[in-house]
């Protein structure tokens, strides 16, 4: 799947993801007004809301783009409607030929991180009869557990043609807490660089792996490090725009040839309506023109 997705942003000459990230505050009253009328202030109205948000966003920005990334606990917090929301998010957007990257952490003992990868990206047989749950082409992976935690999502990869990001460096202030905790003279986010490629090494498709890893942007001097040390990883890099990570800061994610790294935006792309210049109603028109600058800035420094 990897192979697939670095095509797709060779196609496109961007390697960005639109974060699918919707919350009530992000909706347009005009849409969300219509839903409630229909069914009550409830979560189904919400869920509904947050599909036509995201259907209209990737109307506008499919053809520039590669790929996006909805976050499931936006979903989840509305519960059964949200997590269909979720999935016809994610339907919608394979429609449209975009990979998904579905961003939901998840790891666990091994039966259960099967039960996930599953869910998530593969399978499942129902007396002989194969269904899948979610179906997104990626799905966001958790390594606290070790090797059996996510061994079966690396077996999924490799029976569906899907791919993984494994956290090893997050973005967020905190990140550093236990990430960078020296083990023996070594932080622990290198530690698990080192089993990403290990697991990283048992999915290759083309130069890279299915087993990608997630870096933030935000750290730029320790994806400078992980770049050296993983050069057959891909990076997922979230960060850039609402948490304040630059083009600048981006740039060591990337390998000598442009290519090693997909960079996230959520806020940045799906509340750029927010800015003066739009109103509500042109809300997919401004995500448009925050995928064009966002493109414009990354190619600026790689
Ligand atoms: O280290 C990480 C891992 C995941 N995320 C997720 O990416 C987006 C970022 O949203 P922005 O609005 O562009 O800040 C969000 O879904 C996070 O859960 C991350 O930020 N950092």
């Amino acid at each position: 799947m990897i192979a697939k997705l670095i095509e797709k942003i060779k196609q496109t000459n961007a390697p960005i993801c639109v974060g699918l990230d919707p919350l009530i505050s992000h909706i347009p009253d005009y849409i969300l007004d219509e839903k409630i009328k229909k069914y009550g202030k409830s979560t189904k109205a919400v869920a509904e809301a947050f599909y036509d948000f995201n259907m209209a966003i990737i109307d506008k920005t499919y053809d520039l783009i590669p790929a996006v990334k909805p976050q499931i606990a936006m979903y989840e917090e509305f519960g059964i409607d949200g997590m269909i929301a979720y999935k016809n998010t994610v339907e919608y957007a394979k429609s449209k030929g975009l990979i998904v990257i579905g961003d939901a952490k998840r790891g666990d003992i091994g039966s259960t991180s099967l039960a996930y990868a599953k869910a998530h990206i593969g399978v499942s047989e129902i007396l002989g009869e194969k269904v899948s749950g979610f179906d997104t082409d990626f799905v966001t992976v958790n390594p606290y557990l070790g090797t059996d935690g996510v061994k079966p999502f690396i077996d999924v990869c490799n029976s569906e043609d899907k791919g993984i990001f494994v956290l090893v460096k997050t973005s967020n202030p905190s990140s550093g807490e236990f990430q960078d905790r020296l083990i023996e003279g070594t932080p622990l986010y290198e530690l698990v660089a080192n089993k990403t490629c290990e697991w990283g090494a048992m999915s290759m498709d083309g130069e890279y792996s299915n087993v990608g890893a997630v870096v933030g942007a935000t750290y730029p001097k320790m994806s400078a490090i992980l770049r050296e040390k993983m050069p057959h990883t891909f990076f997922l890099v979230p960060g850039y725009g609402a948490q304040g990570g630059t083009a600048e800061d981006l740039k060591p994610c990337f390998n000598k040839d442009g290519l090693g790294a997909i960079v996230n935006s959520s806020r940045g792309i799906i509340a750029a309506y927010k800015q003066e210049k739009y109103s509500s109603l042109d809300f997919a028109d401004a995500s448009r023109a925050a995928v064009k600058d966002m493109i414009a800035d990354i190619n600026r420094v790689l």
